[in-house]
């Protein structure tokens, strides 16, 4: 059997295959709410035989949204959309997940498209964001969030927790805290963003504590027989790194105690002067050195784009589940396009029948 199409299973929940969407933002919502962008990129990629899709950074507060068109999860009325887009996932055959989470000293940015940089707080689409510690990241992203008060901790917490609680009532059944990428959570972790003198500063103990709070609280809503995992940035390629390494795989030991039943190992980006050694799966040797040592099943992405690579991944046992982005944008059906590159048995049949019927008896006429 082809390791990367073997299902998975991890509590209640069973992937089809070891094949997941990462979170991918696509800063097309207005006030938070889904429309027919989302249910269009979310479906074409459950379609195509993923067996799991994980929504993107769904913002716990208005605040903690990156882009004002990022996707939300602060107030009720809410959840129908997100059910909405759960129910298409589901439909195709795929696991729903969905990342819930807060940008902090990241948020307040124009989209990608449109800078990619800080919009000032006085202007009319922007605002002020909070963090750790007044600190800024820098580069394109200048403006000095306001350093968070106990009350401030507490509410993002609590926020934290009504989003997991909105999470279940649309039907995800996977729930990642976004704890990477250099946003609010991994933000804390970081030396570079967190000078505080208080319990929630200092040495990595200190420096983890609003993770570790953040995570325990939601365990507490989160039902025990579904995946409640992380996306923690365990490298930042900042000179630092067997410090950073060591740190945060015993920082992942204790989420782990706490319930985290899944860790999708990514890259802290804390700091704009960052070396990050891009190529294909550069991550999965780090993701191997936090499964081993933190025993915690584990994901990476970045540039895992064939699936010969995907599938070695899995066979030499640095992943339990391989996430595969941008290619997903390239083609919606890649897990398509990889059963068959890798020879599995009726590859057609990784999508639903009305398609696999005649792919089955179909070849391309480059291919012929
Ligand atoms: C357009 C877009 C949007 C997002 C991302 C990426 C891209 C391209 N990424 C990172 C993504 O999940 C993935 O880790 C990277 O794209 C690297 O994997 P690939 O090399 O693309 O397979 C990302 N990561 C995350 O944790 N939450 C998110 O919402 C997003 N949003
Ligand atoms: N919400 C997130 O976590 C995002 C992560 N990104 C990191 C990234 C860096 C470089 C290439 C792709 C993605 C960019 C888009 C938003």
């Amino acid at each position: 059997m082809t390791a990367l199409f073997e299902q998975f299973s991890l509590k209640d929940v069973t992937l089809r295959n070891r094949i997941a969407v990462p979170p991918m933002c696509q800063y097309s919502a207005e006030d938070g709410f889904t429309n027919q962008w989302h249910e269009a990129n979310y479906q074409s990629f459950a379609r195509g035989g993923a067996g799991l899709v994980i929504v993107e950074a769904t913002a716990v507060s208005p605040e903690g949204r990156i882009t004002p068109n990022c996707l939300g999860i602060w107030k009720n009325e809410h959840v129908s959309g997100l059910k909405n887009i759960a129910e298409r996932i589901k439909s195709q055959g795929a696991v729903a997940g969905i990342q819930i989470a807060h940008a902090g000293r990241k948020a307040s940015a124009n989209r990608p498209w449109e800078g990619d940089d800080h919009i000032q707080p006085s202007e009319e689409n922007g605002w002020q964001p909070i963090g750790p510690s007044a600190k800024a990241f820098g580069a394109h992203l200048p403006v000095t969030p306001t350093e968070m008060t106990k009350a401030d901790i507490e509410r993002v917490k609590a926020d934290f927790v009504k989003g997991a609680e909105r999470a279940l009532e649309a039907g995800y059944e996977w729930l990642e805290l976004h704890f990477a990428h250099g946003y609010l959570a991994q933000s804390f972790f970081s030396k570079h963003a967190n000078k505080r003198t208080d319990e929630y500063g200092g040495d990595a103990q200190g420096r983890g504590r609003f993770l570790l709070e953040t995570l325990s609280a939601v365990r507490e809503v989160w039902p025990e027989n579904l995946p409640l995992t992380v996306r923690f940035g365990v490298i930042e390629y900042d000179g630092e790194d067997e410090q950073t390494l060591s740190e945060s795989i015993e920082l992942i030991k204790q989420f782990k105690e706490i319930g985290a039943d899944f860790v999708s190992v990514s890259v802290g980006f804390n700091t704009p002067e960052a070396n990050i050694p891009w190529g294909p799966a550069f991550l999965a040797p780090v993701a191997k050195r936090v499964r081993d040592e933190a025993d915690i099943p584990v994901a990476t992405a970045w540039g895992v784009d064939t699936p010969e690579l995907a599938n070695e991944t899995i066979e030499n046992q640095q992943l339990d589940v391989v996430m595969v982005g941008r290619m997903h944008l390239t083609n919606p059906h890649w897990t398509y396009y990889a059963a068959k590159q890798l020879g599995v048995e009726k590859p057609s049949w990784v999508m639903p029948a009305p398609y696999a019927h005649w792919l089955e008896r179909y070849a391309p006429s480059d291919e012929r």
